[in-house]
């Protein structure tokens, strides 16, 4: 994703540092579509922005404050043309994972399930406790919706959000 805006410092994989507590690499996957560049460029400028090329992948550095602690955040924003292809790049690499489907898109929700899949196969061999999140974007388009709310499986924890917007996320319990 190559932005034409904002101050946004981006850094690749090989060549990121190893992780320190204060560090929180994120990995947004999902198929082509659902919103994942928006969502990328929605947390680095806290805006809605279309002006970007959304087919190319990188990586975006932020420096947040959580918990009264700064913490750098590196973003992968992924571009698969054919689902979870090639994951090595960013499975060893990531702290988290975003899943994201555009509500009003089946086919985006379905594609989900091979990176569940995957992550859950990658978690239960290596690294049981790294987090991930099933995300339903596109909640302002809720009126076109074909994803049930909390149409989701096996311990994932989920929300819904509209790039567009400030973040008004619908909760989801676990299942
Ligand atoms: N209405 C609406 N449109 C959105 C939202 N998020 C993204 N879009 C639009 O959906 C389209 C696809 O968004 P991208 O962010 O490029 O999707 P992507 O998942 O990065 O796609 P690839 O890079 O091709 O994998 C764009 O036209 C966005 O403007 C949202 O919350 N609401």
């Amino acid at each position: 994703m190559s932005l034409m805006f904002g101050k946004v410092k981006t850094c690749n994989s090989t060549a990121a540092p190893d992780r320190s507590p204060s560090d929180c690499n994120l990995v947004l996957l999902g198929v082509m579509g659902s919103g994942k560049s928006a969502l990328t460029v929605k947390f680095l400028t806290k805006r809605f922005i279309t002006e970007y090329d959304p087919h190319l992948e990188d990586i975006f550095s932020s420096e947040e404050i959580v918990d009264q602690q700064s913490v750098t955040v590196r973003v992968m924003d992924t571009c698969d043309k054919e689902g979870p292809v090639n994951s090595e790049r960013y499975l060893s690499w990531a702290s988290g994972f975003l899943v994201v489907y555009s509500i009003e898109k089946r086919e985006s929700f379905e594609g989900c399930q091979l990176y569940l899949q995957t992550l859950a196969l990658h978690n239960k061999t290596f690294k049981p406790h790294i987090p991930i999140l099933l995300l339903g974007n596109k909640l302002d388009l809720d009126r076109y919706r074909l994803v049930s709310v909390c149409c989701q499986n096996n311990n994932i924890s989920a929300v819904e959000s509209p790039s567009t917007d400030i973040i008004q996320s619908r909760h989801c319990p676990r299942s």
